[in-house]
């Protein structure tokens, strides 16, 4: 479990008042270790929640080469520094930000799959990140590996029959599902990931850039069967470096750079001043990118 972070522990009015969560394997989420955590938390409909997390990753470098021997040490990589955030039921959360900002490493910190080296994560429910939970088998068709892959995620063989036709329609693959998965593109498989984990209809779903893959048409179902998930309540994380498709889909949107949150708002607002950024930054503007940066984290800055 993530230790929760003593420094932030008081002067902050609490409230304590019960928070309608489950216990998952990964976390508890109680309202007594949220208010040792010196937040305040004042509806109950929050799905994620993290407290000033914080990811070291130890890379082993190789060294210069003297006398014939290697000289091998190990470097610490900040990928996240000091992340807090609080997202509610039927939220649709775009994460944006440009190469190695630490979107991938947030999702996968929230998701349970790396443990914060500081901070507190808490989830209401086992989070699922498309691609990694689905453990699908390239020597296998892609209807055997939706039985497969539903039967993975626990359904019973008459629920997984019922959804199989559901996860056919979505991917809209028609004829590849009776081929070997290693002989689909890399957008085919991501579809087909995709339709898997959306039928399941996890309470909170992390996608990270599978979307971007697929053609217009598998767009426009997926926002329909997203759109569904979000209107029973369920939580969305999508990581894309469209910011268009932040911008169309997502409800709201959060922009991280150098491992920290500079904005987070309305996703139409976030992915409209990141666009303006990135844009500068491939024209090679790298002051006026920095200045857009830094007005953005003004603005938008919770
Ligand atoms: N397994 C790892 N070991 C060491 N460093 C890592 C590892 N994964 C990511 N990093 C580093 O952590 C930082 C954040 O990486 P991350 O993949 O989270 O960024 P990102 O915003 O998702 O990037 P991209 O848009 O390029 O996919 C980067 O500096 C990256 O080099």
């Amino acid at each position: 479990m993530a230790a929760s972070n003593p420094e932030s522990s008081v002067s902050v009015p609490l409230d304590t008042s019960p928070i309608r969560v489950t216990e998952t394997e990964a976390y508890s989420f109680d309202a007594a270790e949220v208010a040792r955590a010196g937040r305040r938390i004042s509806d109950d409909n929050i799905t994620v929640f993290a407290d000033e997390v914080h990811l070291e990753y130890q890379v082993r470098t190789s060294g210069s080469r003297r006398k014939g021997f290697g000289i091998r040490r190990t470097r610490s990589m900040k990928a996240l520094r000091g992340i807090s955030l609080a997202v509610r039921e039927g939220e649709f959360v775009g994460l944006v930000g440009r190469n190695g900002s630490g979107k991938s490493s947030l999702l996968r910190v929230l998701a349970g799959l790396e443990p914060p080296s500081e901070g507190l994560v808490l989830t209401s429910a086992q989070p699922q990140l498309l691609g990694v939970s689905a453990a699908l088998l390239p020597e296998l068709s892609g209807e055997e590996n939706i039985r497969l892959g539903l039967l993975a995620m626990g359904f019973s063989p008459e629920v997984v029959e019922a959804k199989g036709s559901e996860v056919t329609e979505l991917s809209n693959l028609d004829d590849a599902l009776r081929m070997p998965m290693r002989t689909y593109s890399s957008g085919m498989a991501a579809r087909l990931r995709f339709a898997i984990s959306v039928a399941a209809k996890p309470e909170i779903l992390m996608i990270d850039e599978a979307l971007s893959t697929g053609d217009a048409a598998f767009m426009e179902r997926s926002r329909r069967a997203m759109d569904q998930m979000i209107a029973s309540a369920g939580t969305v994380f999508l990581v894309s470096h469209a910011a268009q498709q932040i911008e169309e889909m997502c409800t709201r949107a959060v922009w991280l750079d150098r491992g920290r949150v500079i904005a987070d708002g309305p996703a139409r607002d976030i992915a409209r001043a990141y666009r303006w950024f990135a844009h500068n930054l491939a024209q090679g503007n790298n002051d006026k990118a920095e200045q857009l940066l830094a007005d953005a984290a003004l603005q938008f800055k919770t």
